[in-house]
């Protein structure tokens, strides 16, 4: 098993002074107490991508994005490429969020050609997945996740998955460790049968409310190989005591 990976997805928040004030308190928290074997990263808005970058320069936190476009450069007025993303010192880009499949009408296939791009670029794609209330209510969600695989994940891919059941995410309901269980066990059954071998070296995250107080759990699961946290990776004590529950921190 590869080392779990925590990372803080800040989504739409974040002006200078209390991003700069959050990242050096997680960089304070973990000079404290060191979680030596947890990879660890945060993903701010574009607009913070360069300070927070310098922040980090030599911490051991990694910068993500969260989201890309999928050219490299040209004329796509208000977007960012891959390119521009790994020059601003980010190493992850989130892709495929609920957020901006809802929000942008995002669909699998823009979700893949961004993924190619980004993995072209040096970037390292954390791809979302998940099934809504109503799919989940109807059954539907083995065969949304399937599909979602199969339509989002370019062929030998080789990131990280990350599941998050839309009506887990800010809820405050966290899916029960019996369902995280069982559908990352779908997850990784899937990944194995539509990418043989590679797909049993990715990693899958658990994302949907999780919190200093479920993470241990969540984080102890079979399969599950690290968090994406939203809410609680804006509180530098939150997100800490998750990076800190994480096996081997
Ligand atoms: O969407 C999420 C992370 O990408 C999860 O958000 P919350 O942790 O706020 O539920």
């Amino acid at each position: 098993m590869s080392r779990p990976l925590v990372v803080g997805n800040w989504k739409m928040n974040g002006l200078r002074a209390d991003s700069a004030a959050r990242v050096n308190a997680l960089l304070d928290g973990l000079r404290e107490k060191p979680a030596a074997g947890v990879d660890v990263a945060i993903c701010p808005p574009f607009t913070q991508l360069a300070l927070v970058g310098s922040q980090l320069e030599g911490a051991p936190v990694a910068l993500g994005a969260q989201d890309c476009h999928k050219a490299e450069r040209g004329a796509h007025t208000g977007d960012t490429s891959p390119e521009m993303l790994s020059d601003a010192g980010a190493s992850y880009v989130i892709l495929g969020h609920s957020e901006r499949r809802r929000d942008h009408g995002e669909i699998d296939e823009t979700v893949r050609e961004k993924a190619v791009a980004a993995a072209k670029a040096g970037l390292t794609p954390i791809i979302c997945i998940g099934e809504t209330e109503d799919q989940r209510q109807s059954g539907e969600t083995e065969s949304v996740l399937g599909w979602q695989i199969k339509g989002s994940l370019p062929d030998g891919f080789t990131g990280v998955v990350a599941y998050e059941p839309v009506w887990a995410i800010g809820t405050g309901l966290a899916a029960t460790s019996e369902d995280i269980e069982a559908t990352v066990g779908f997850i990784r059954a899937e990944l194995v049968r539509q990418f043989n071998e590679s797909g049993k070296t990715l990693r899958i995250l658990y994302g949907g409310s999780v919190d200093a107080g479920n993470a241990g759990s969540i984080l102890a699961i079979p399969n599950v190989g690290g968090a994406l946290v939203g809410g609680a990776s804006l509180k530098p004590d939150a997100f800490l005591s998750i990076i800190h529950a994480a096996p081997g921190a």
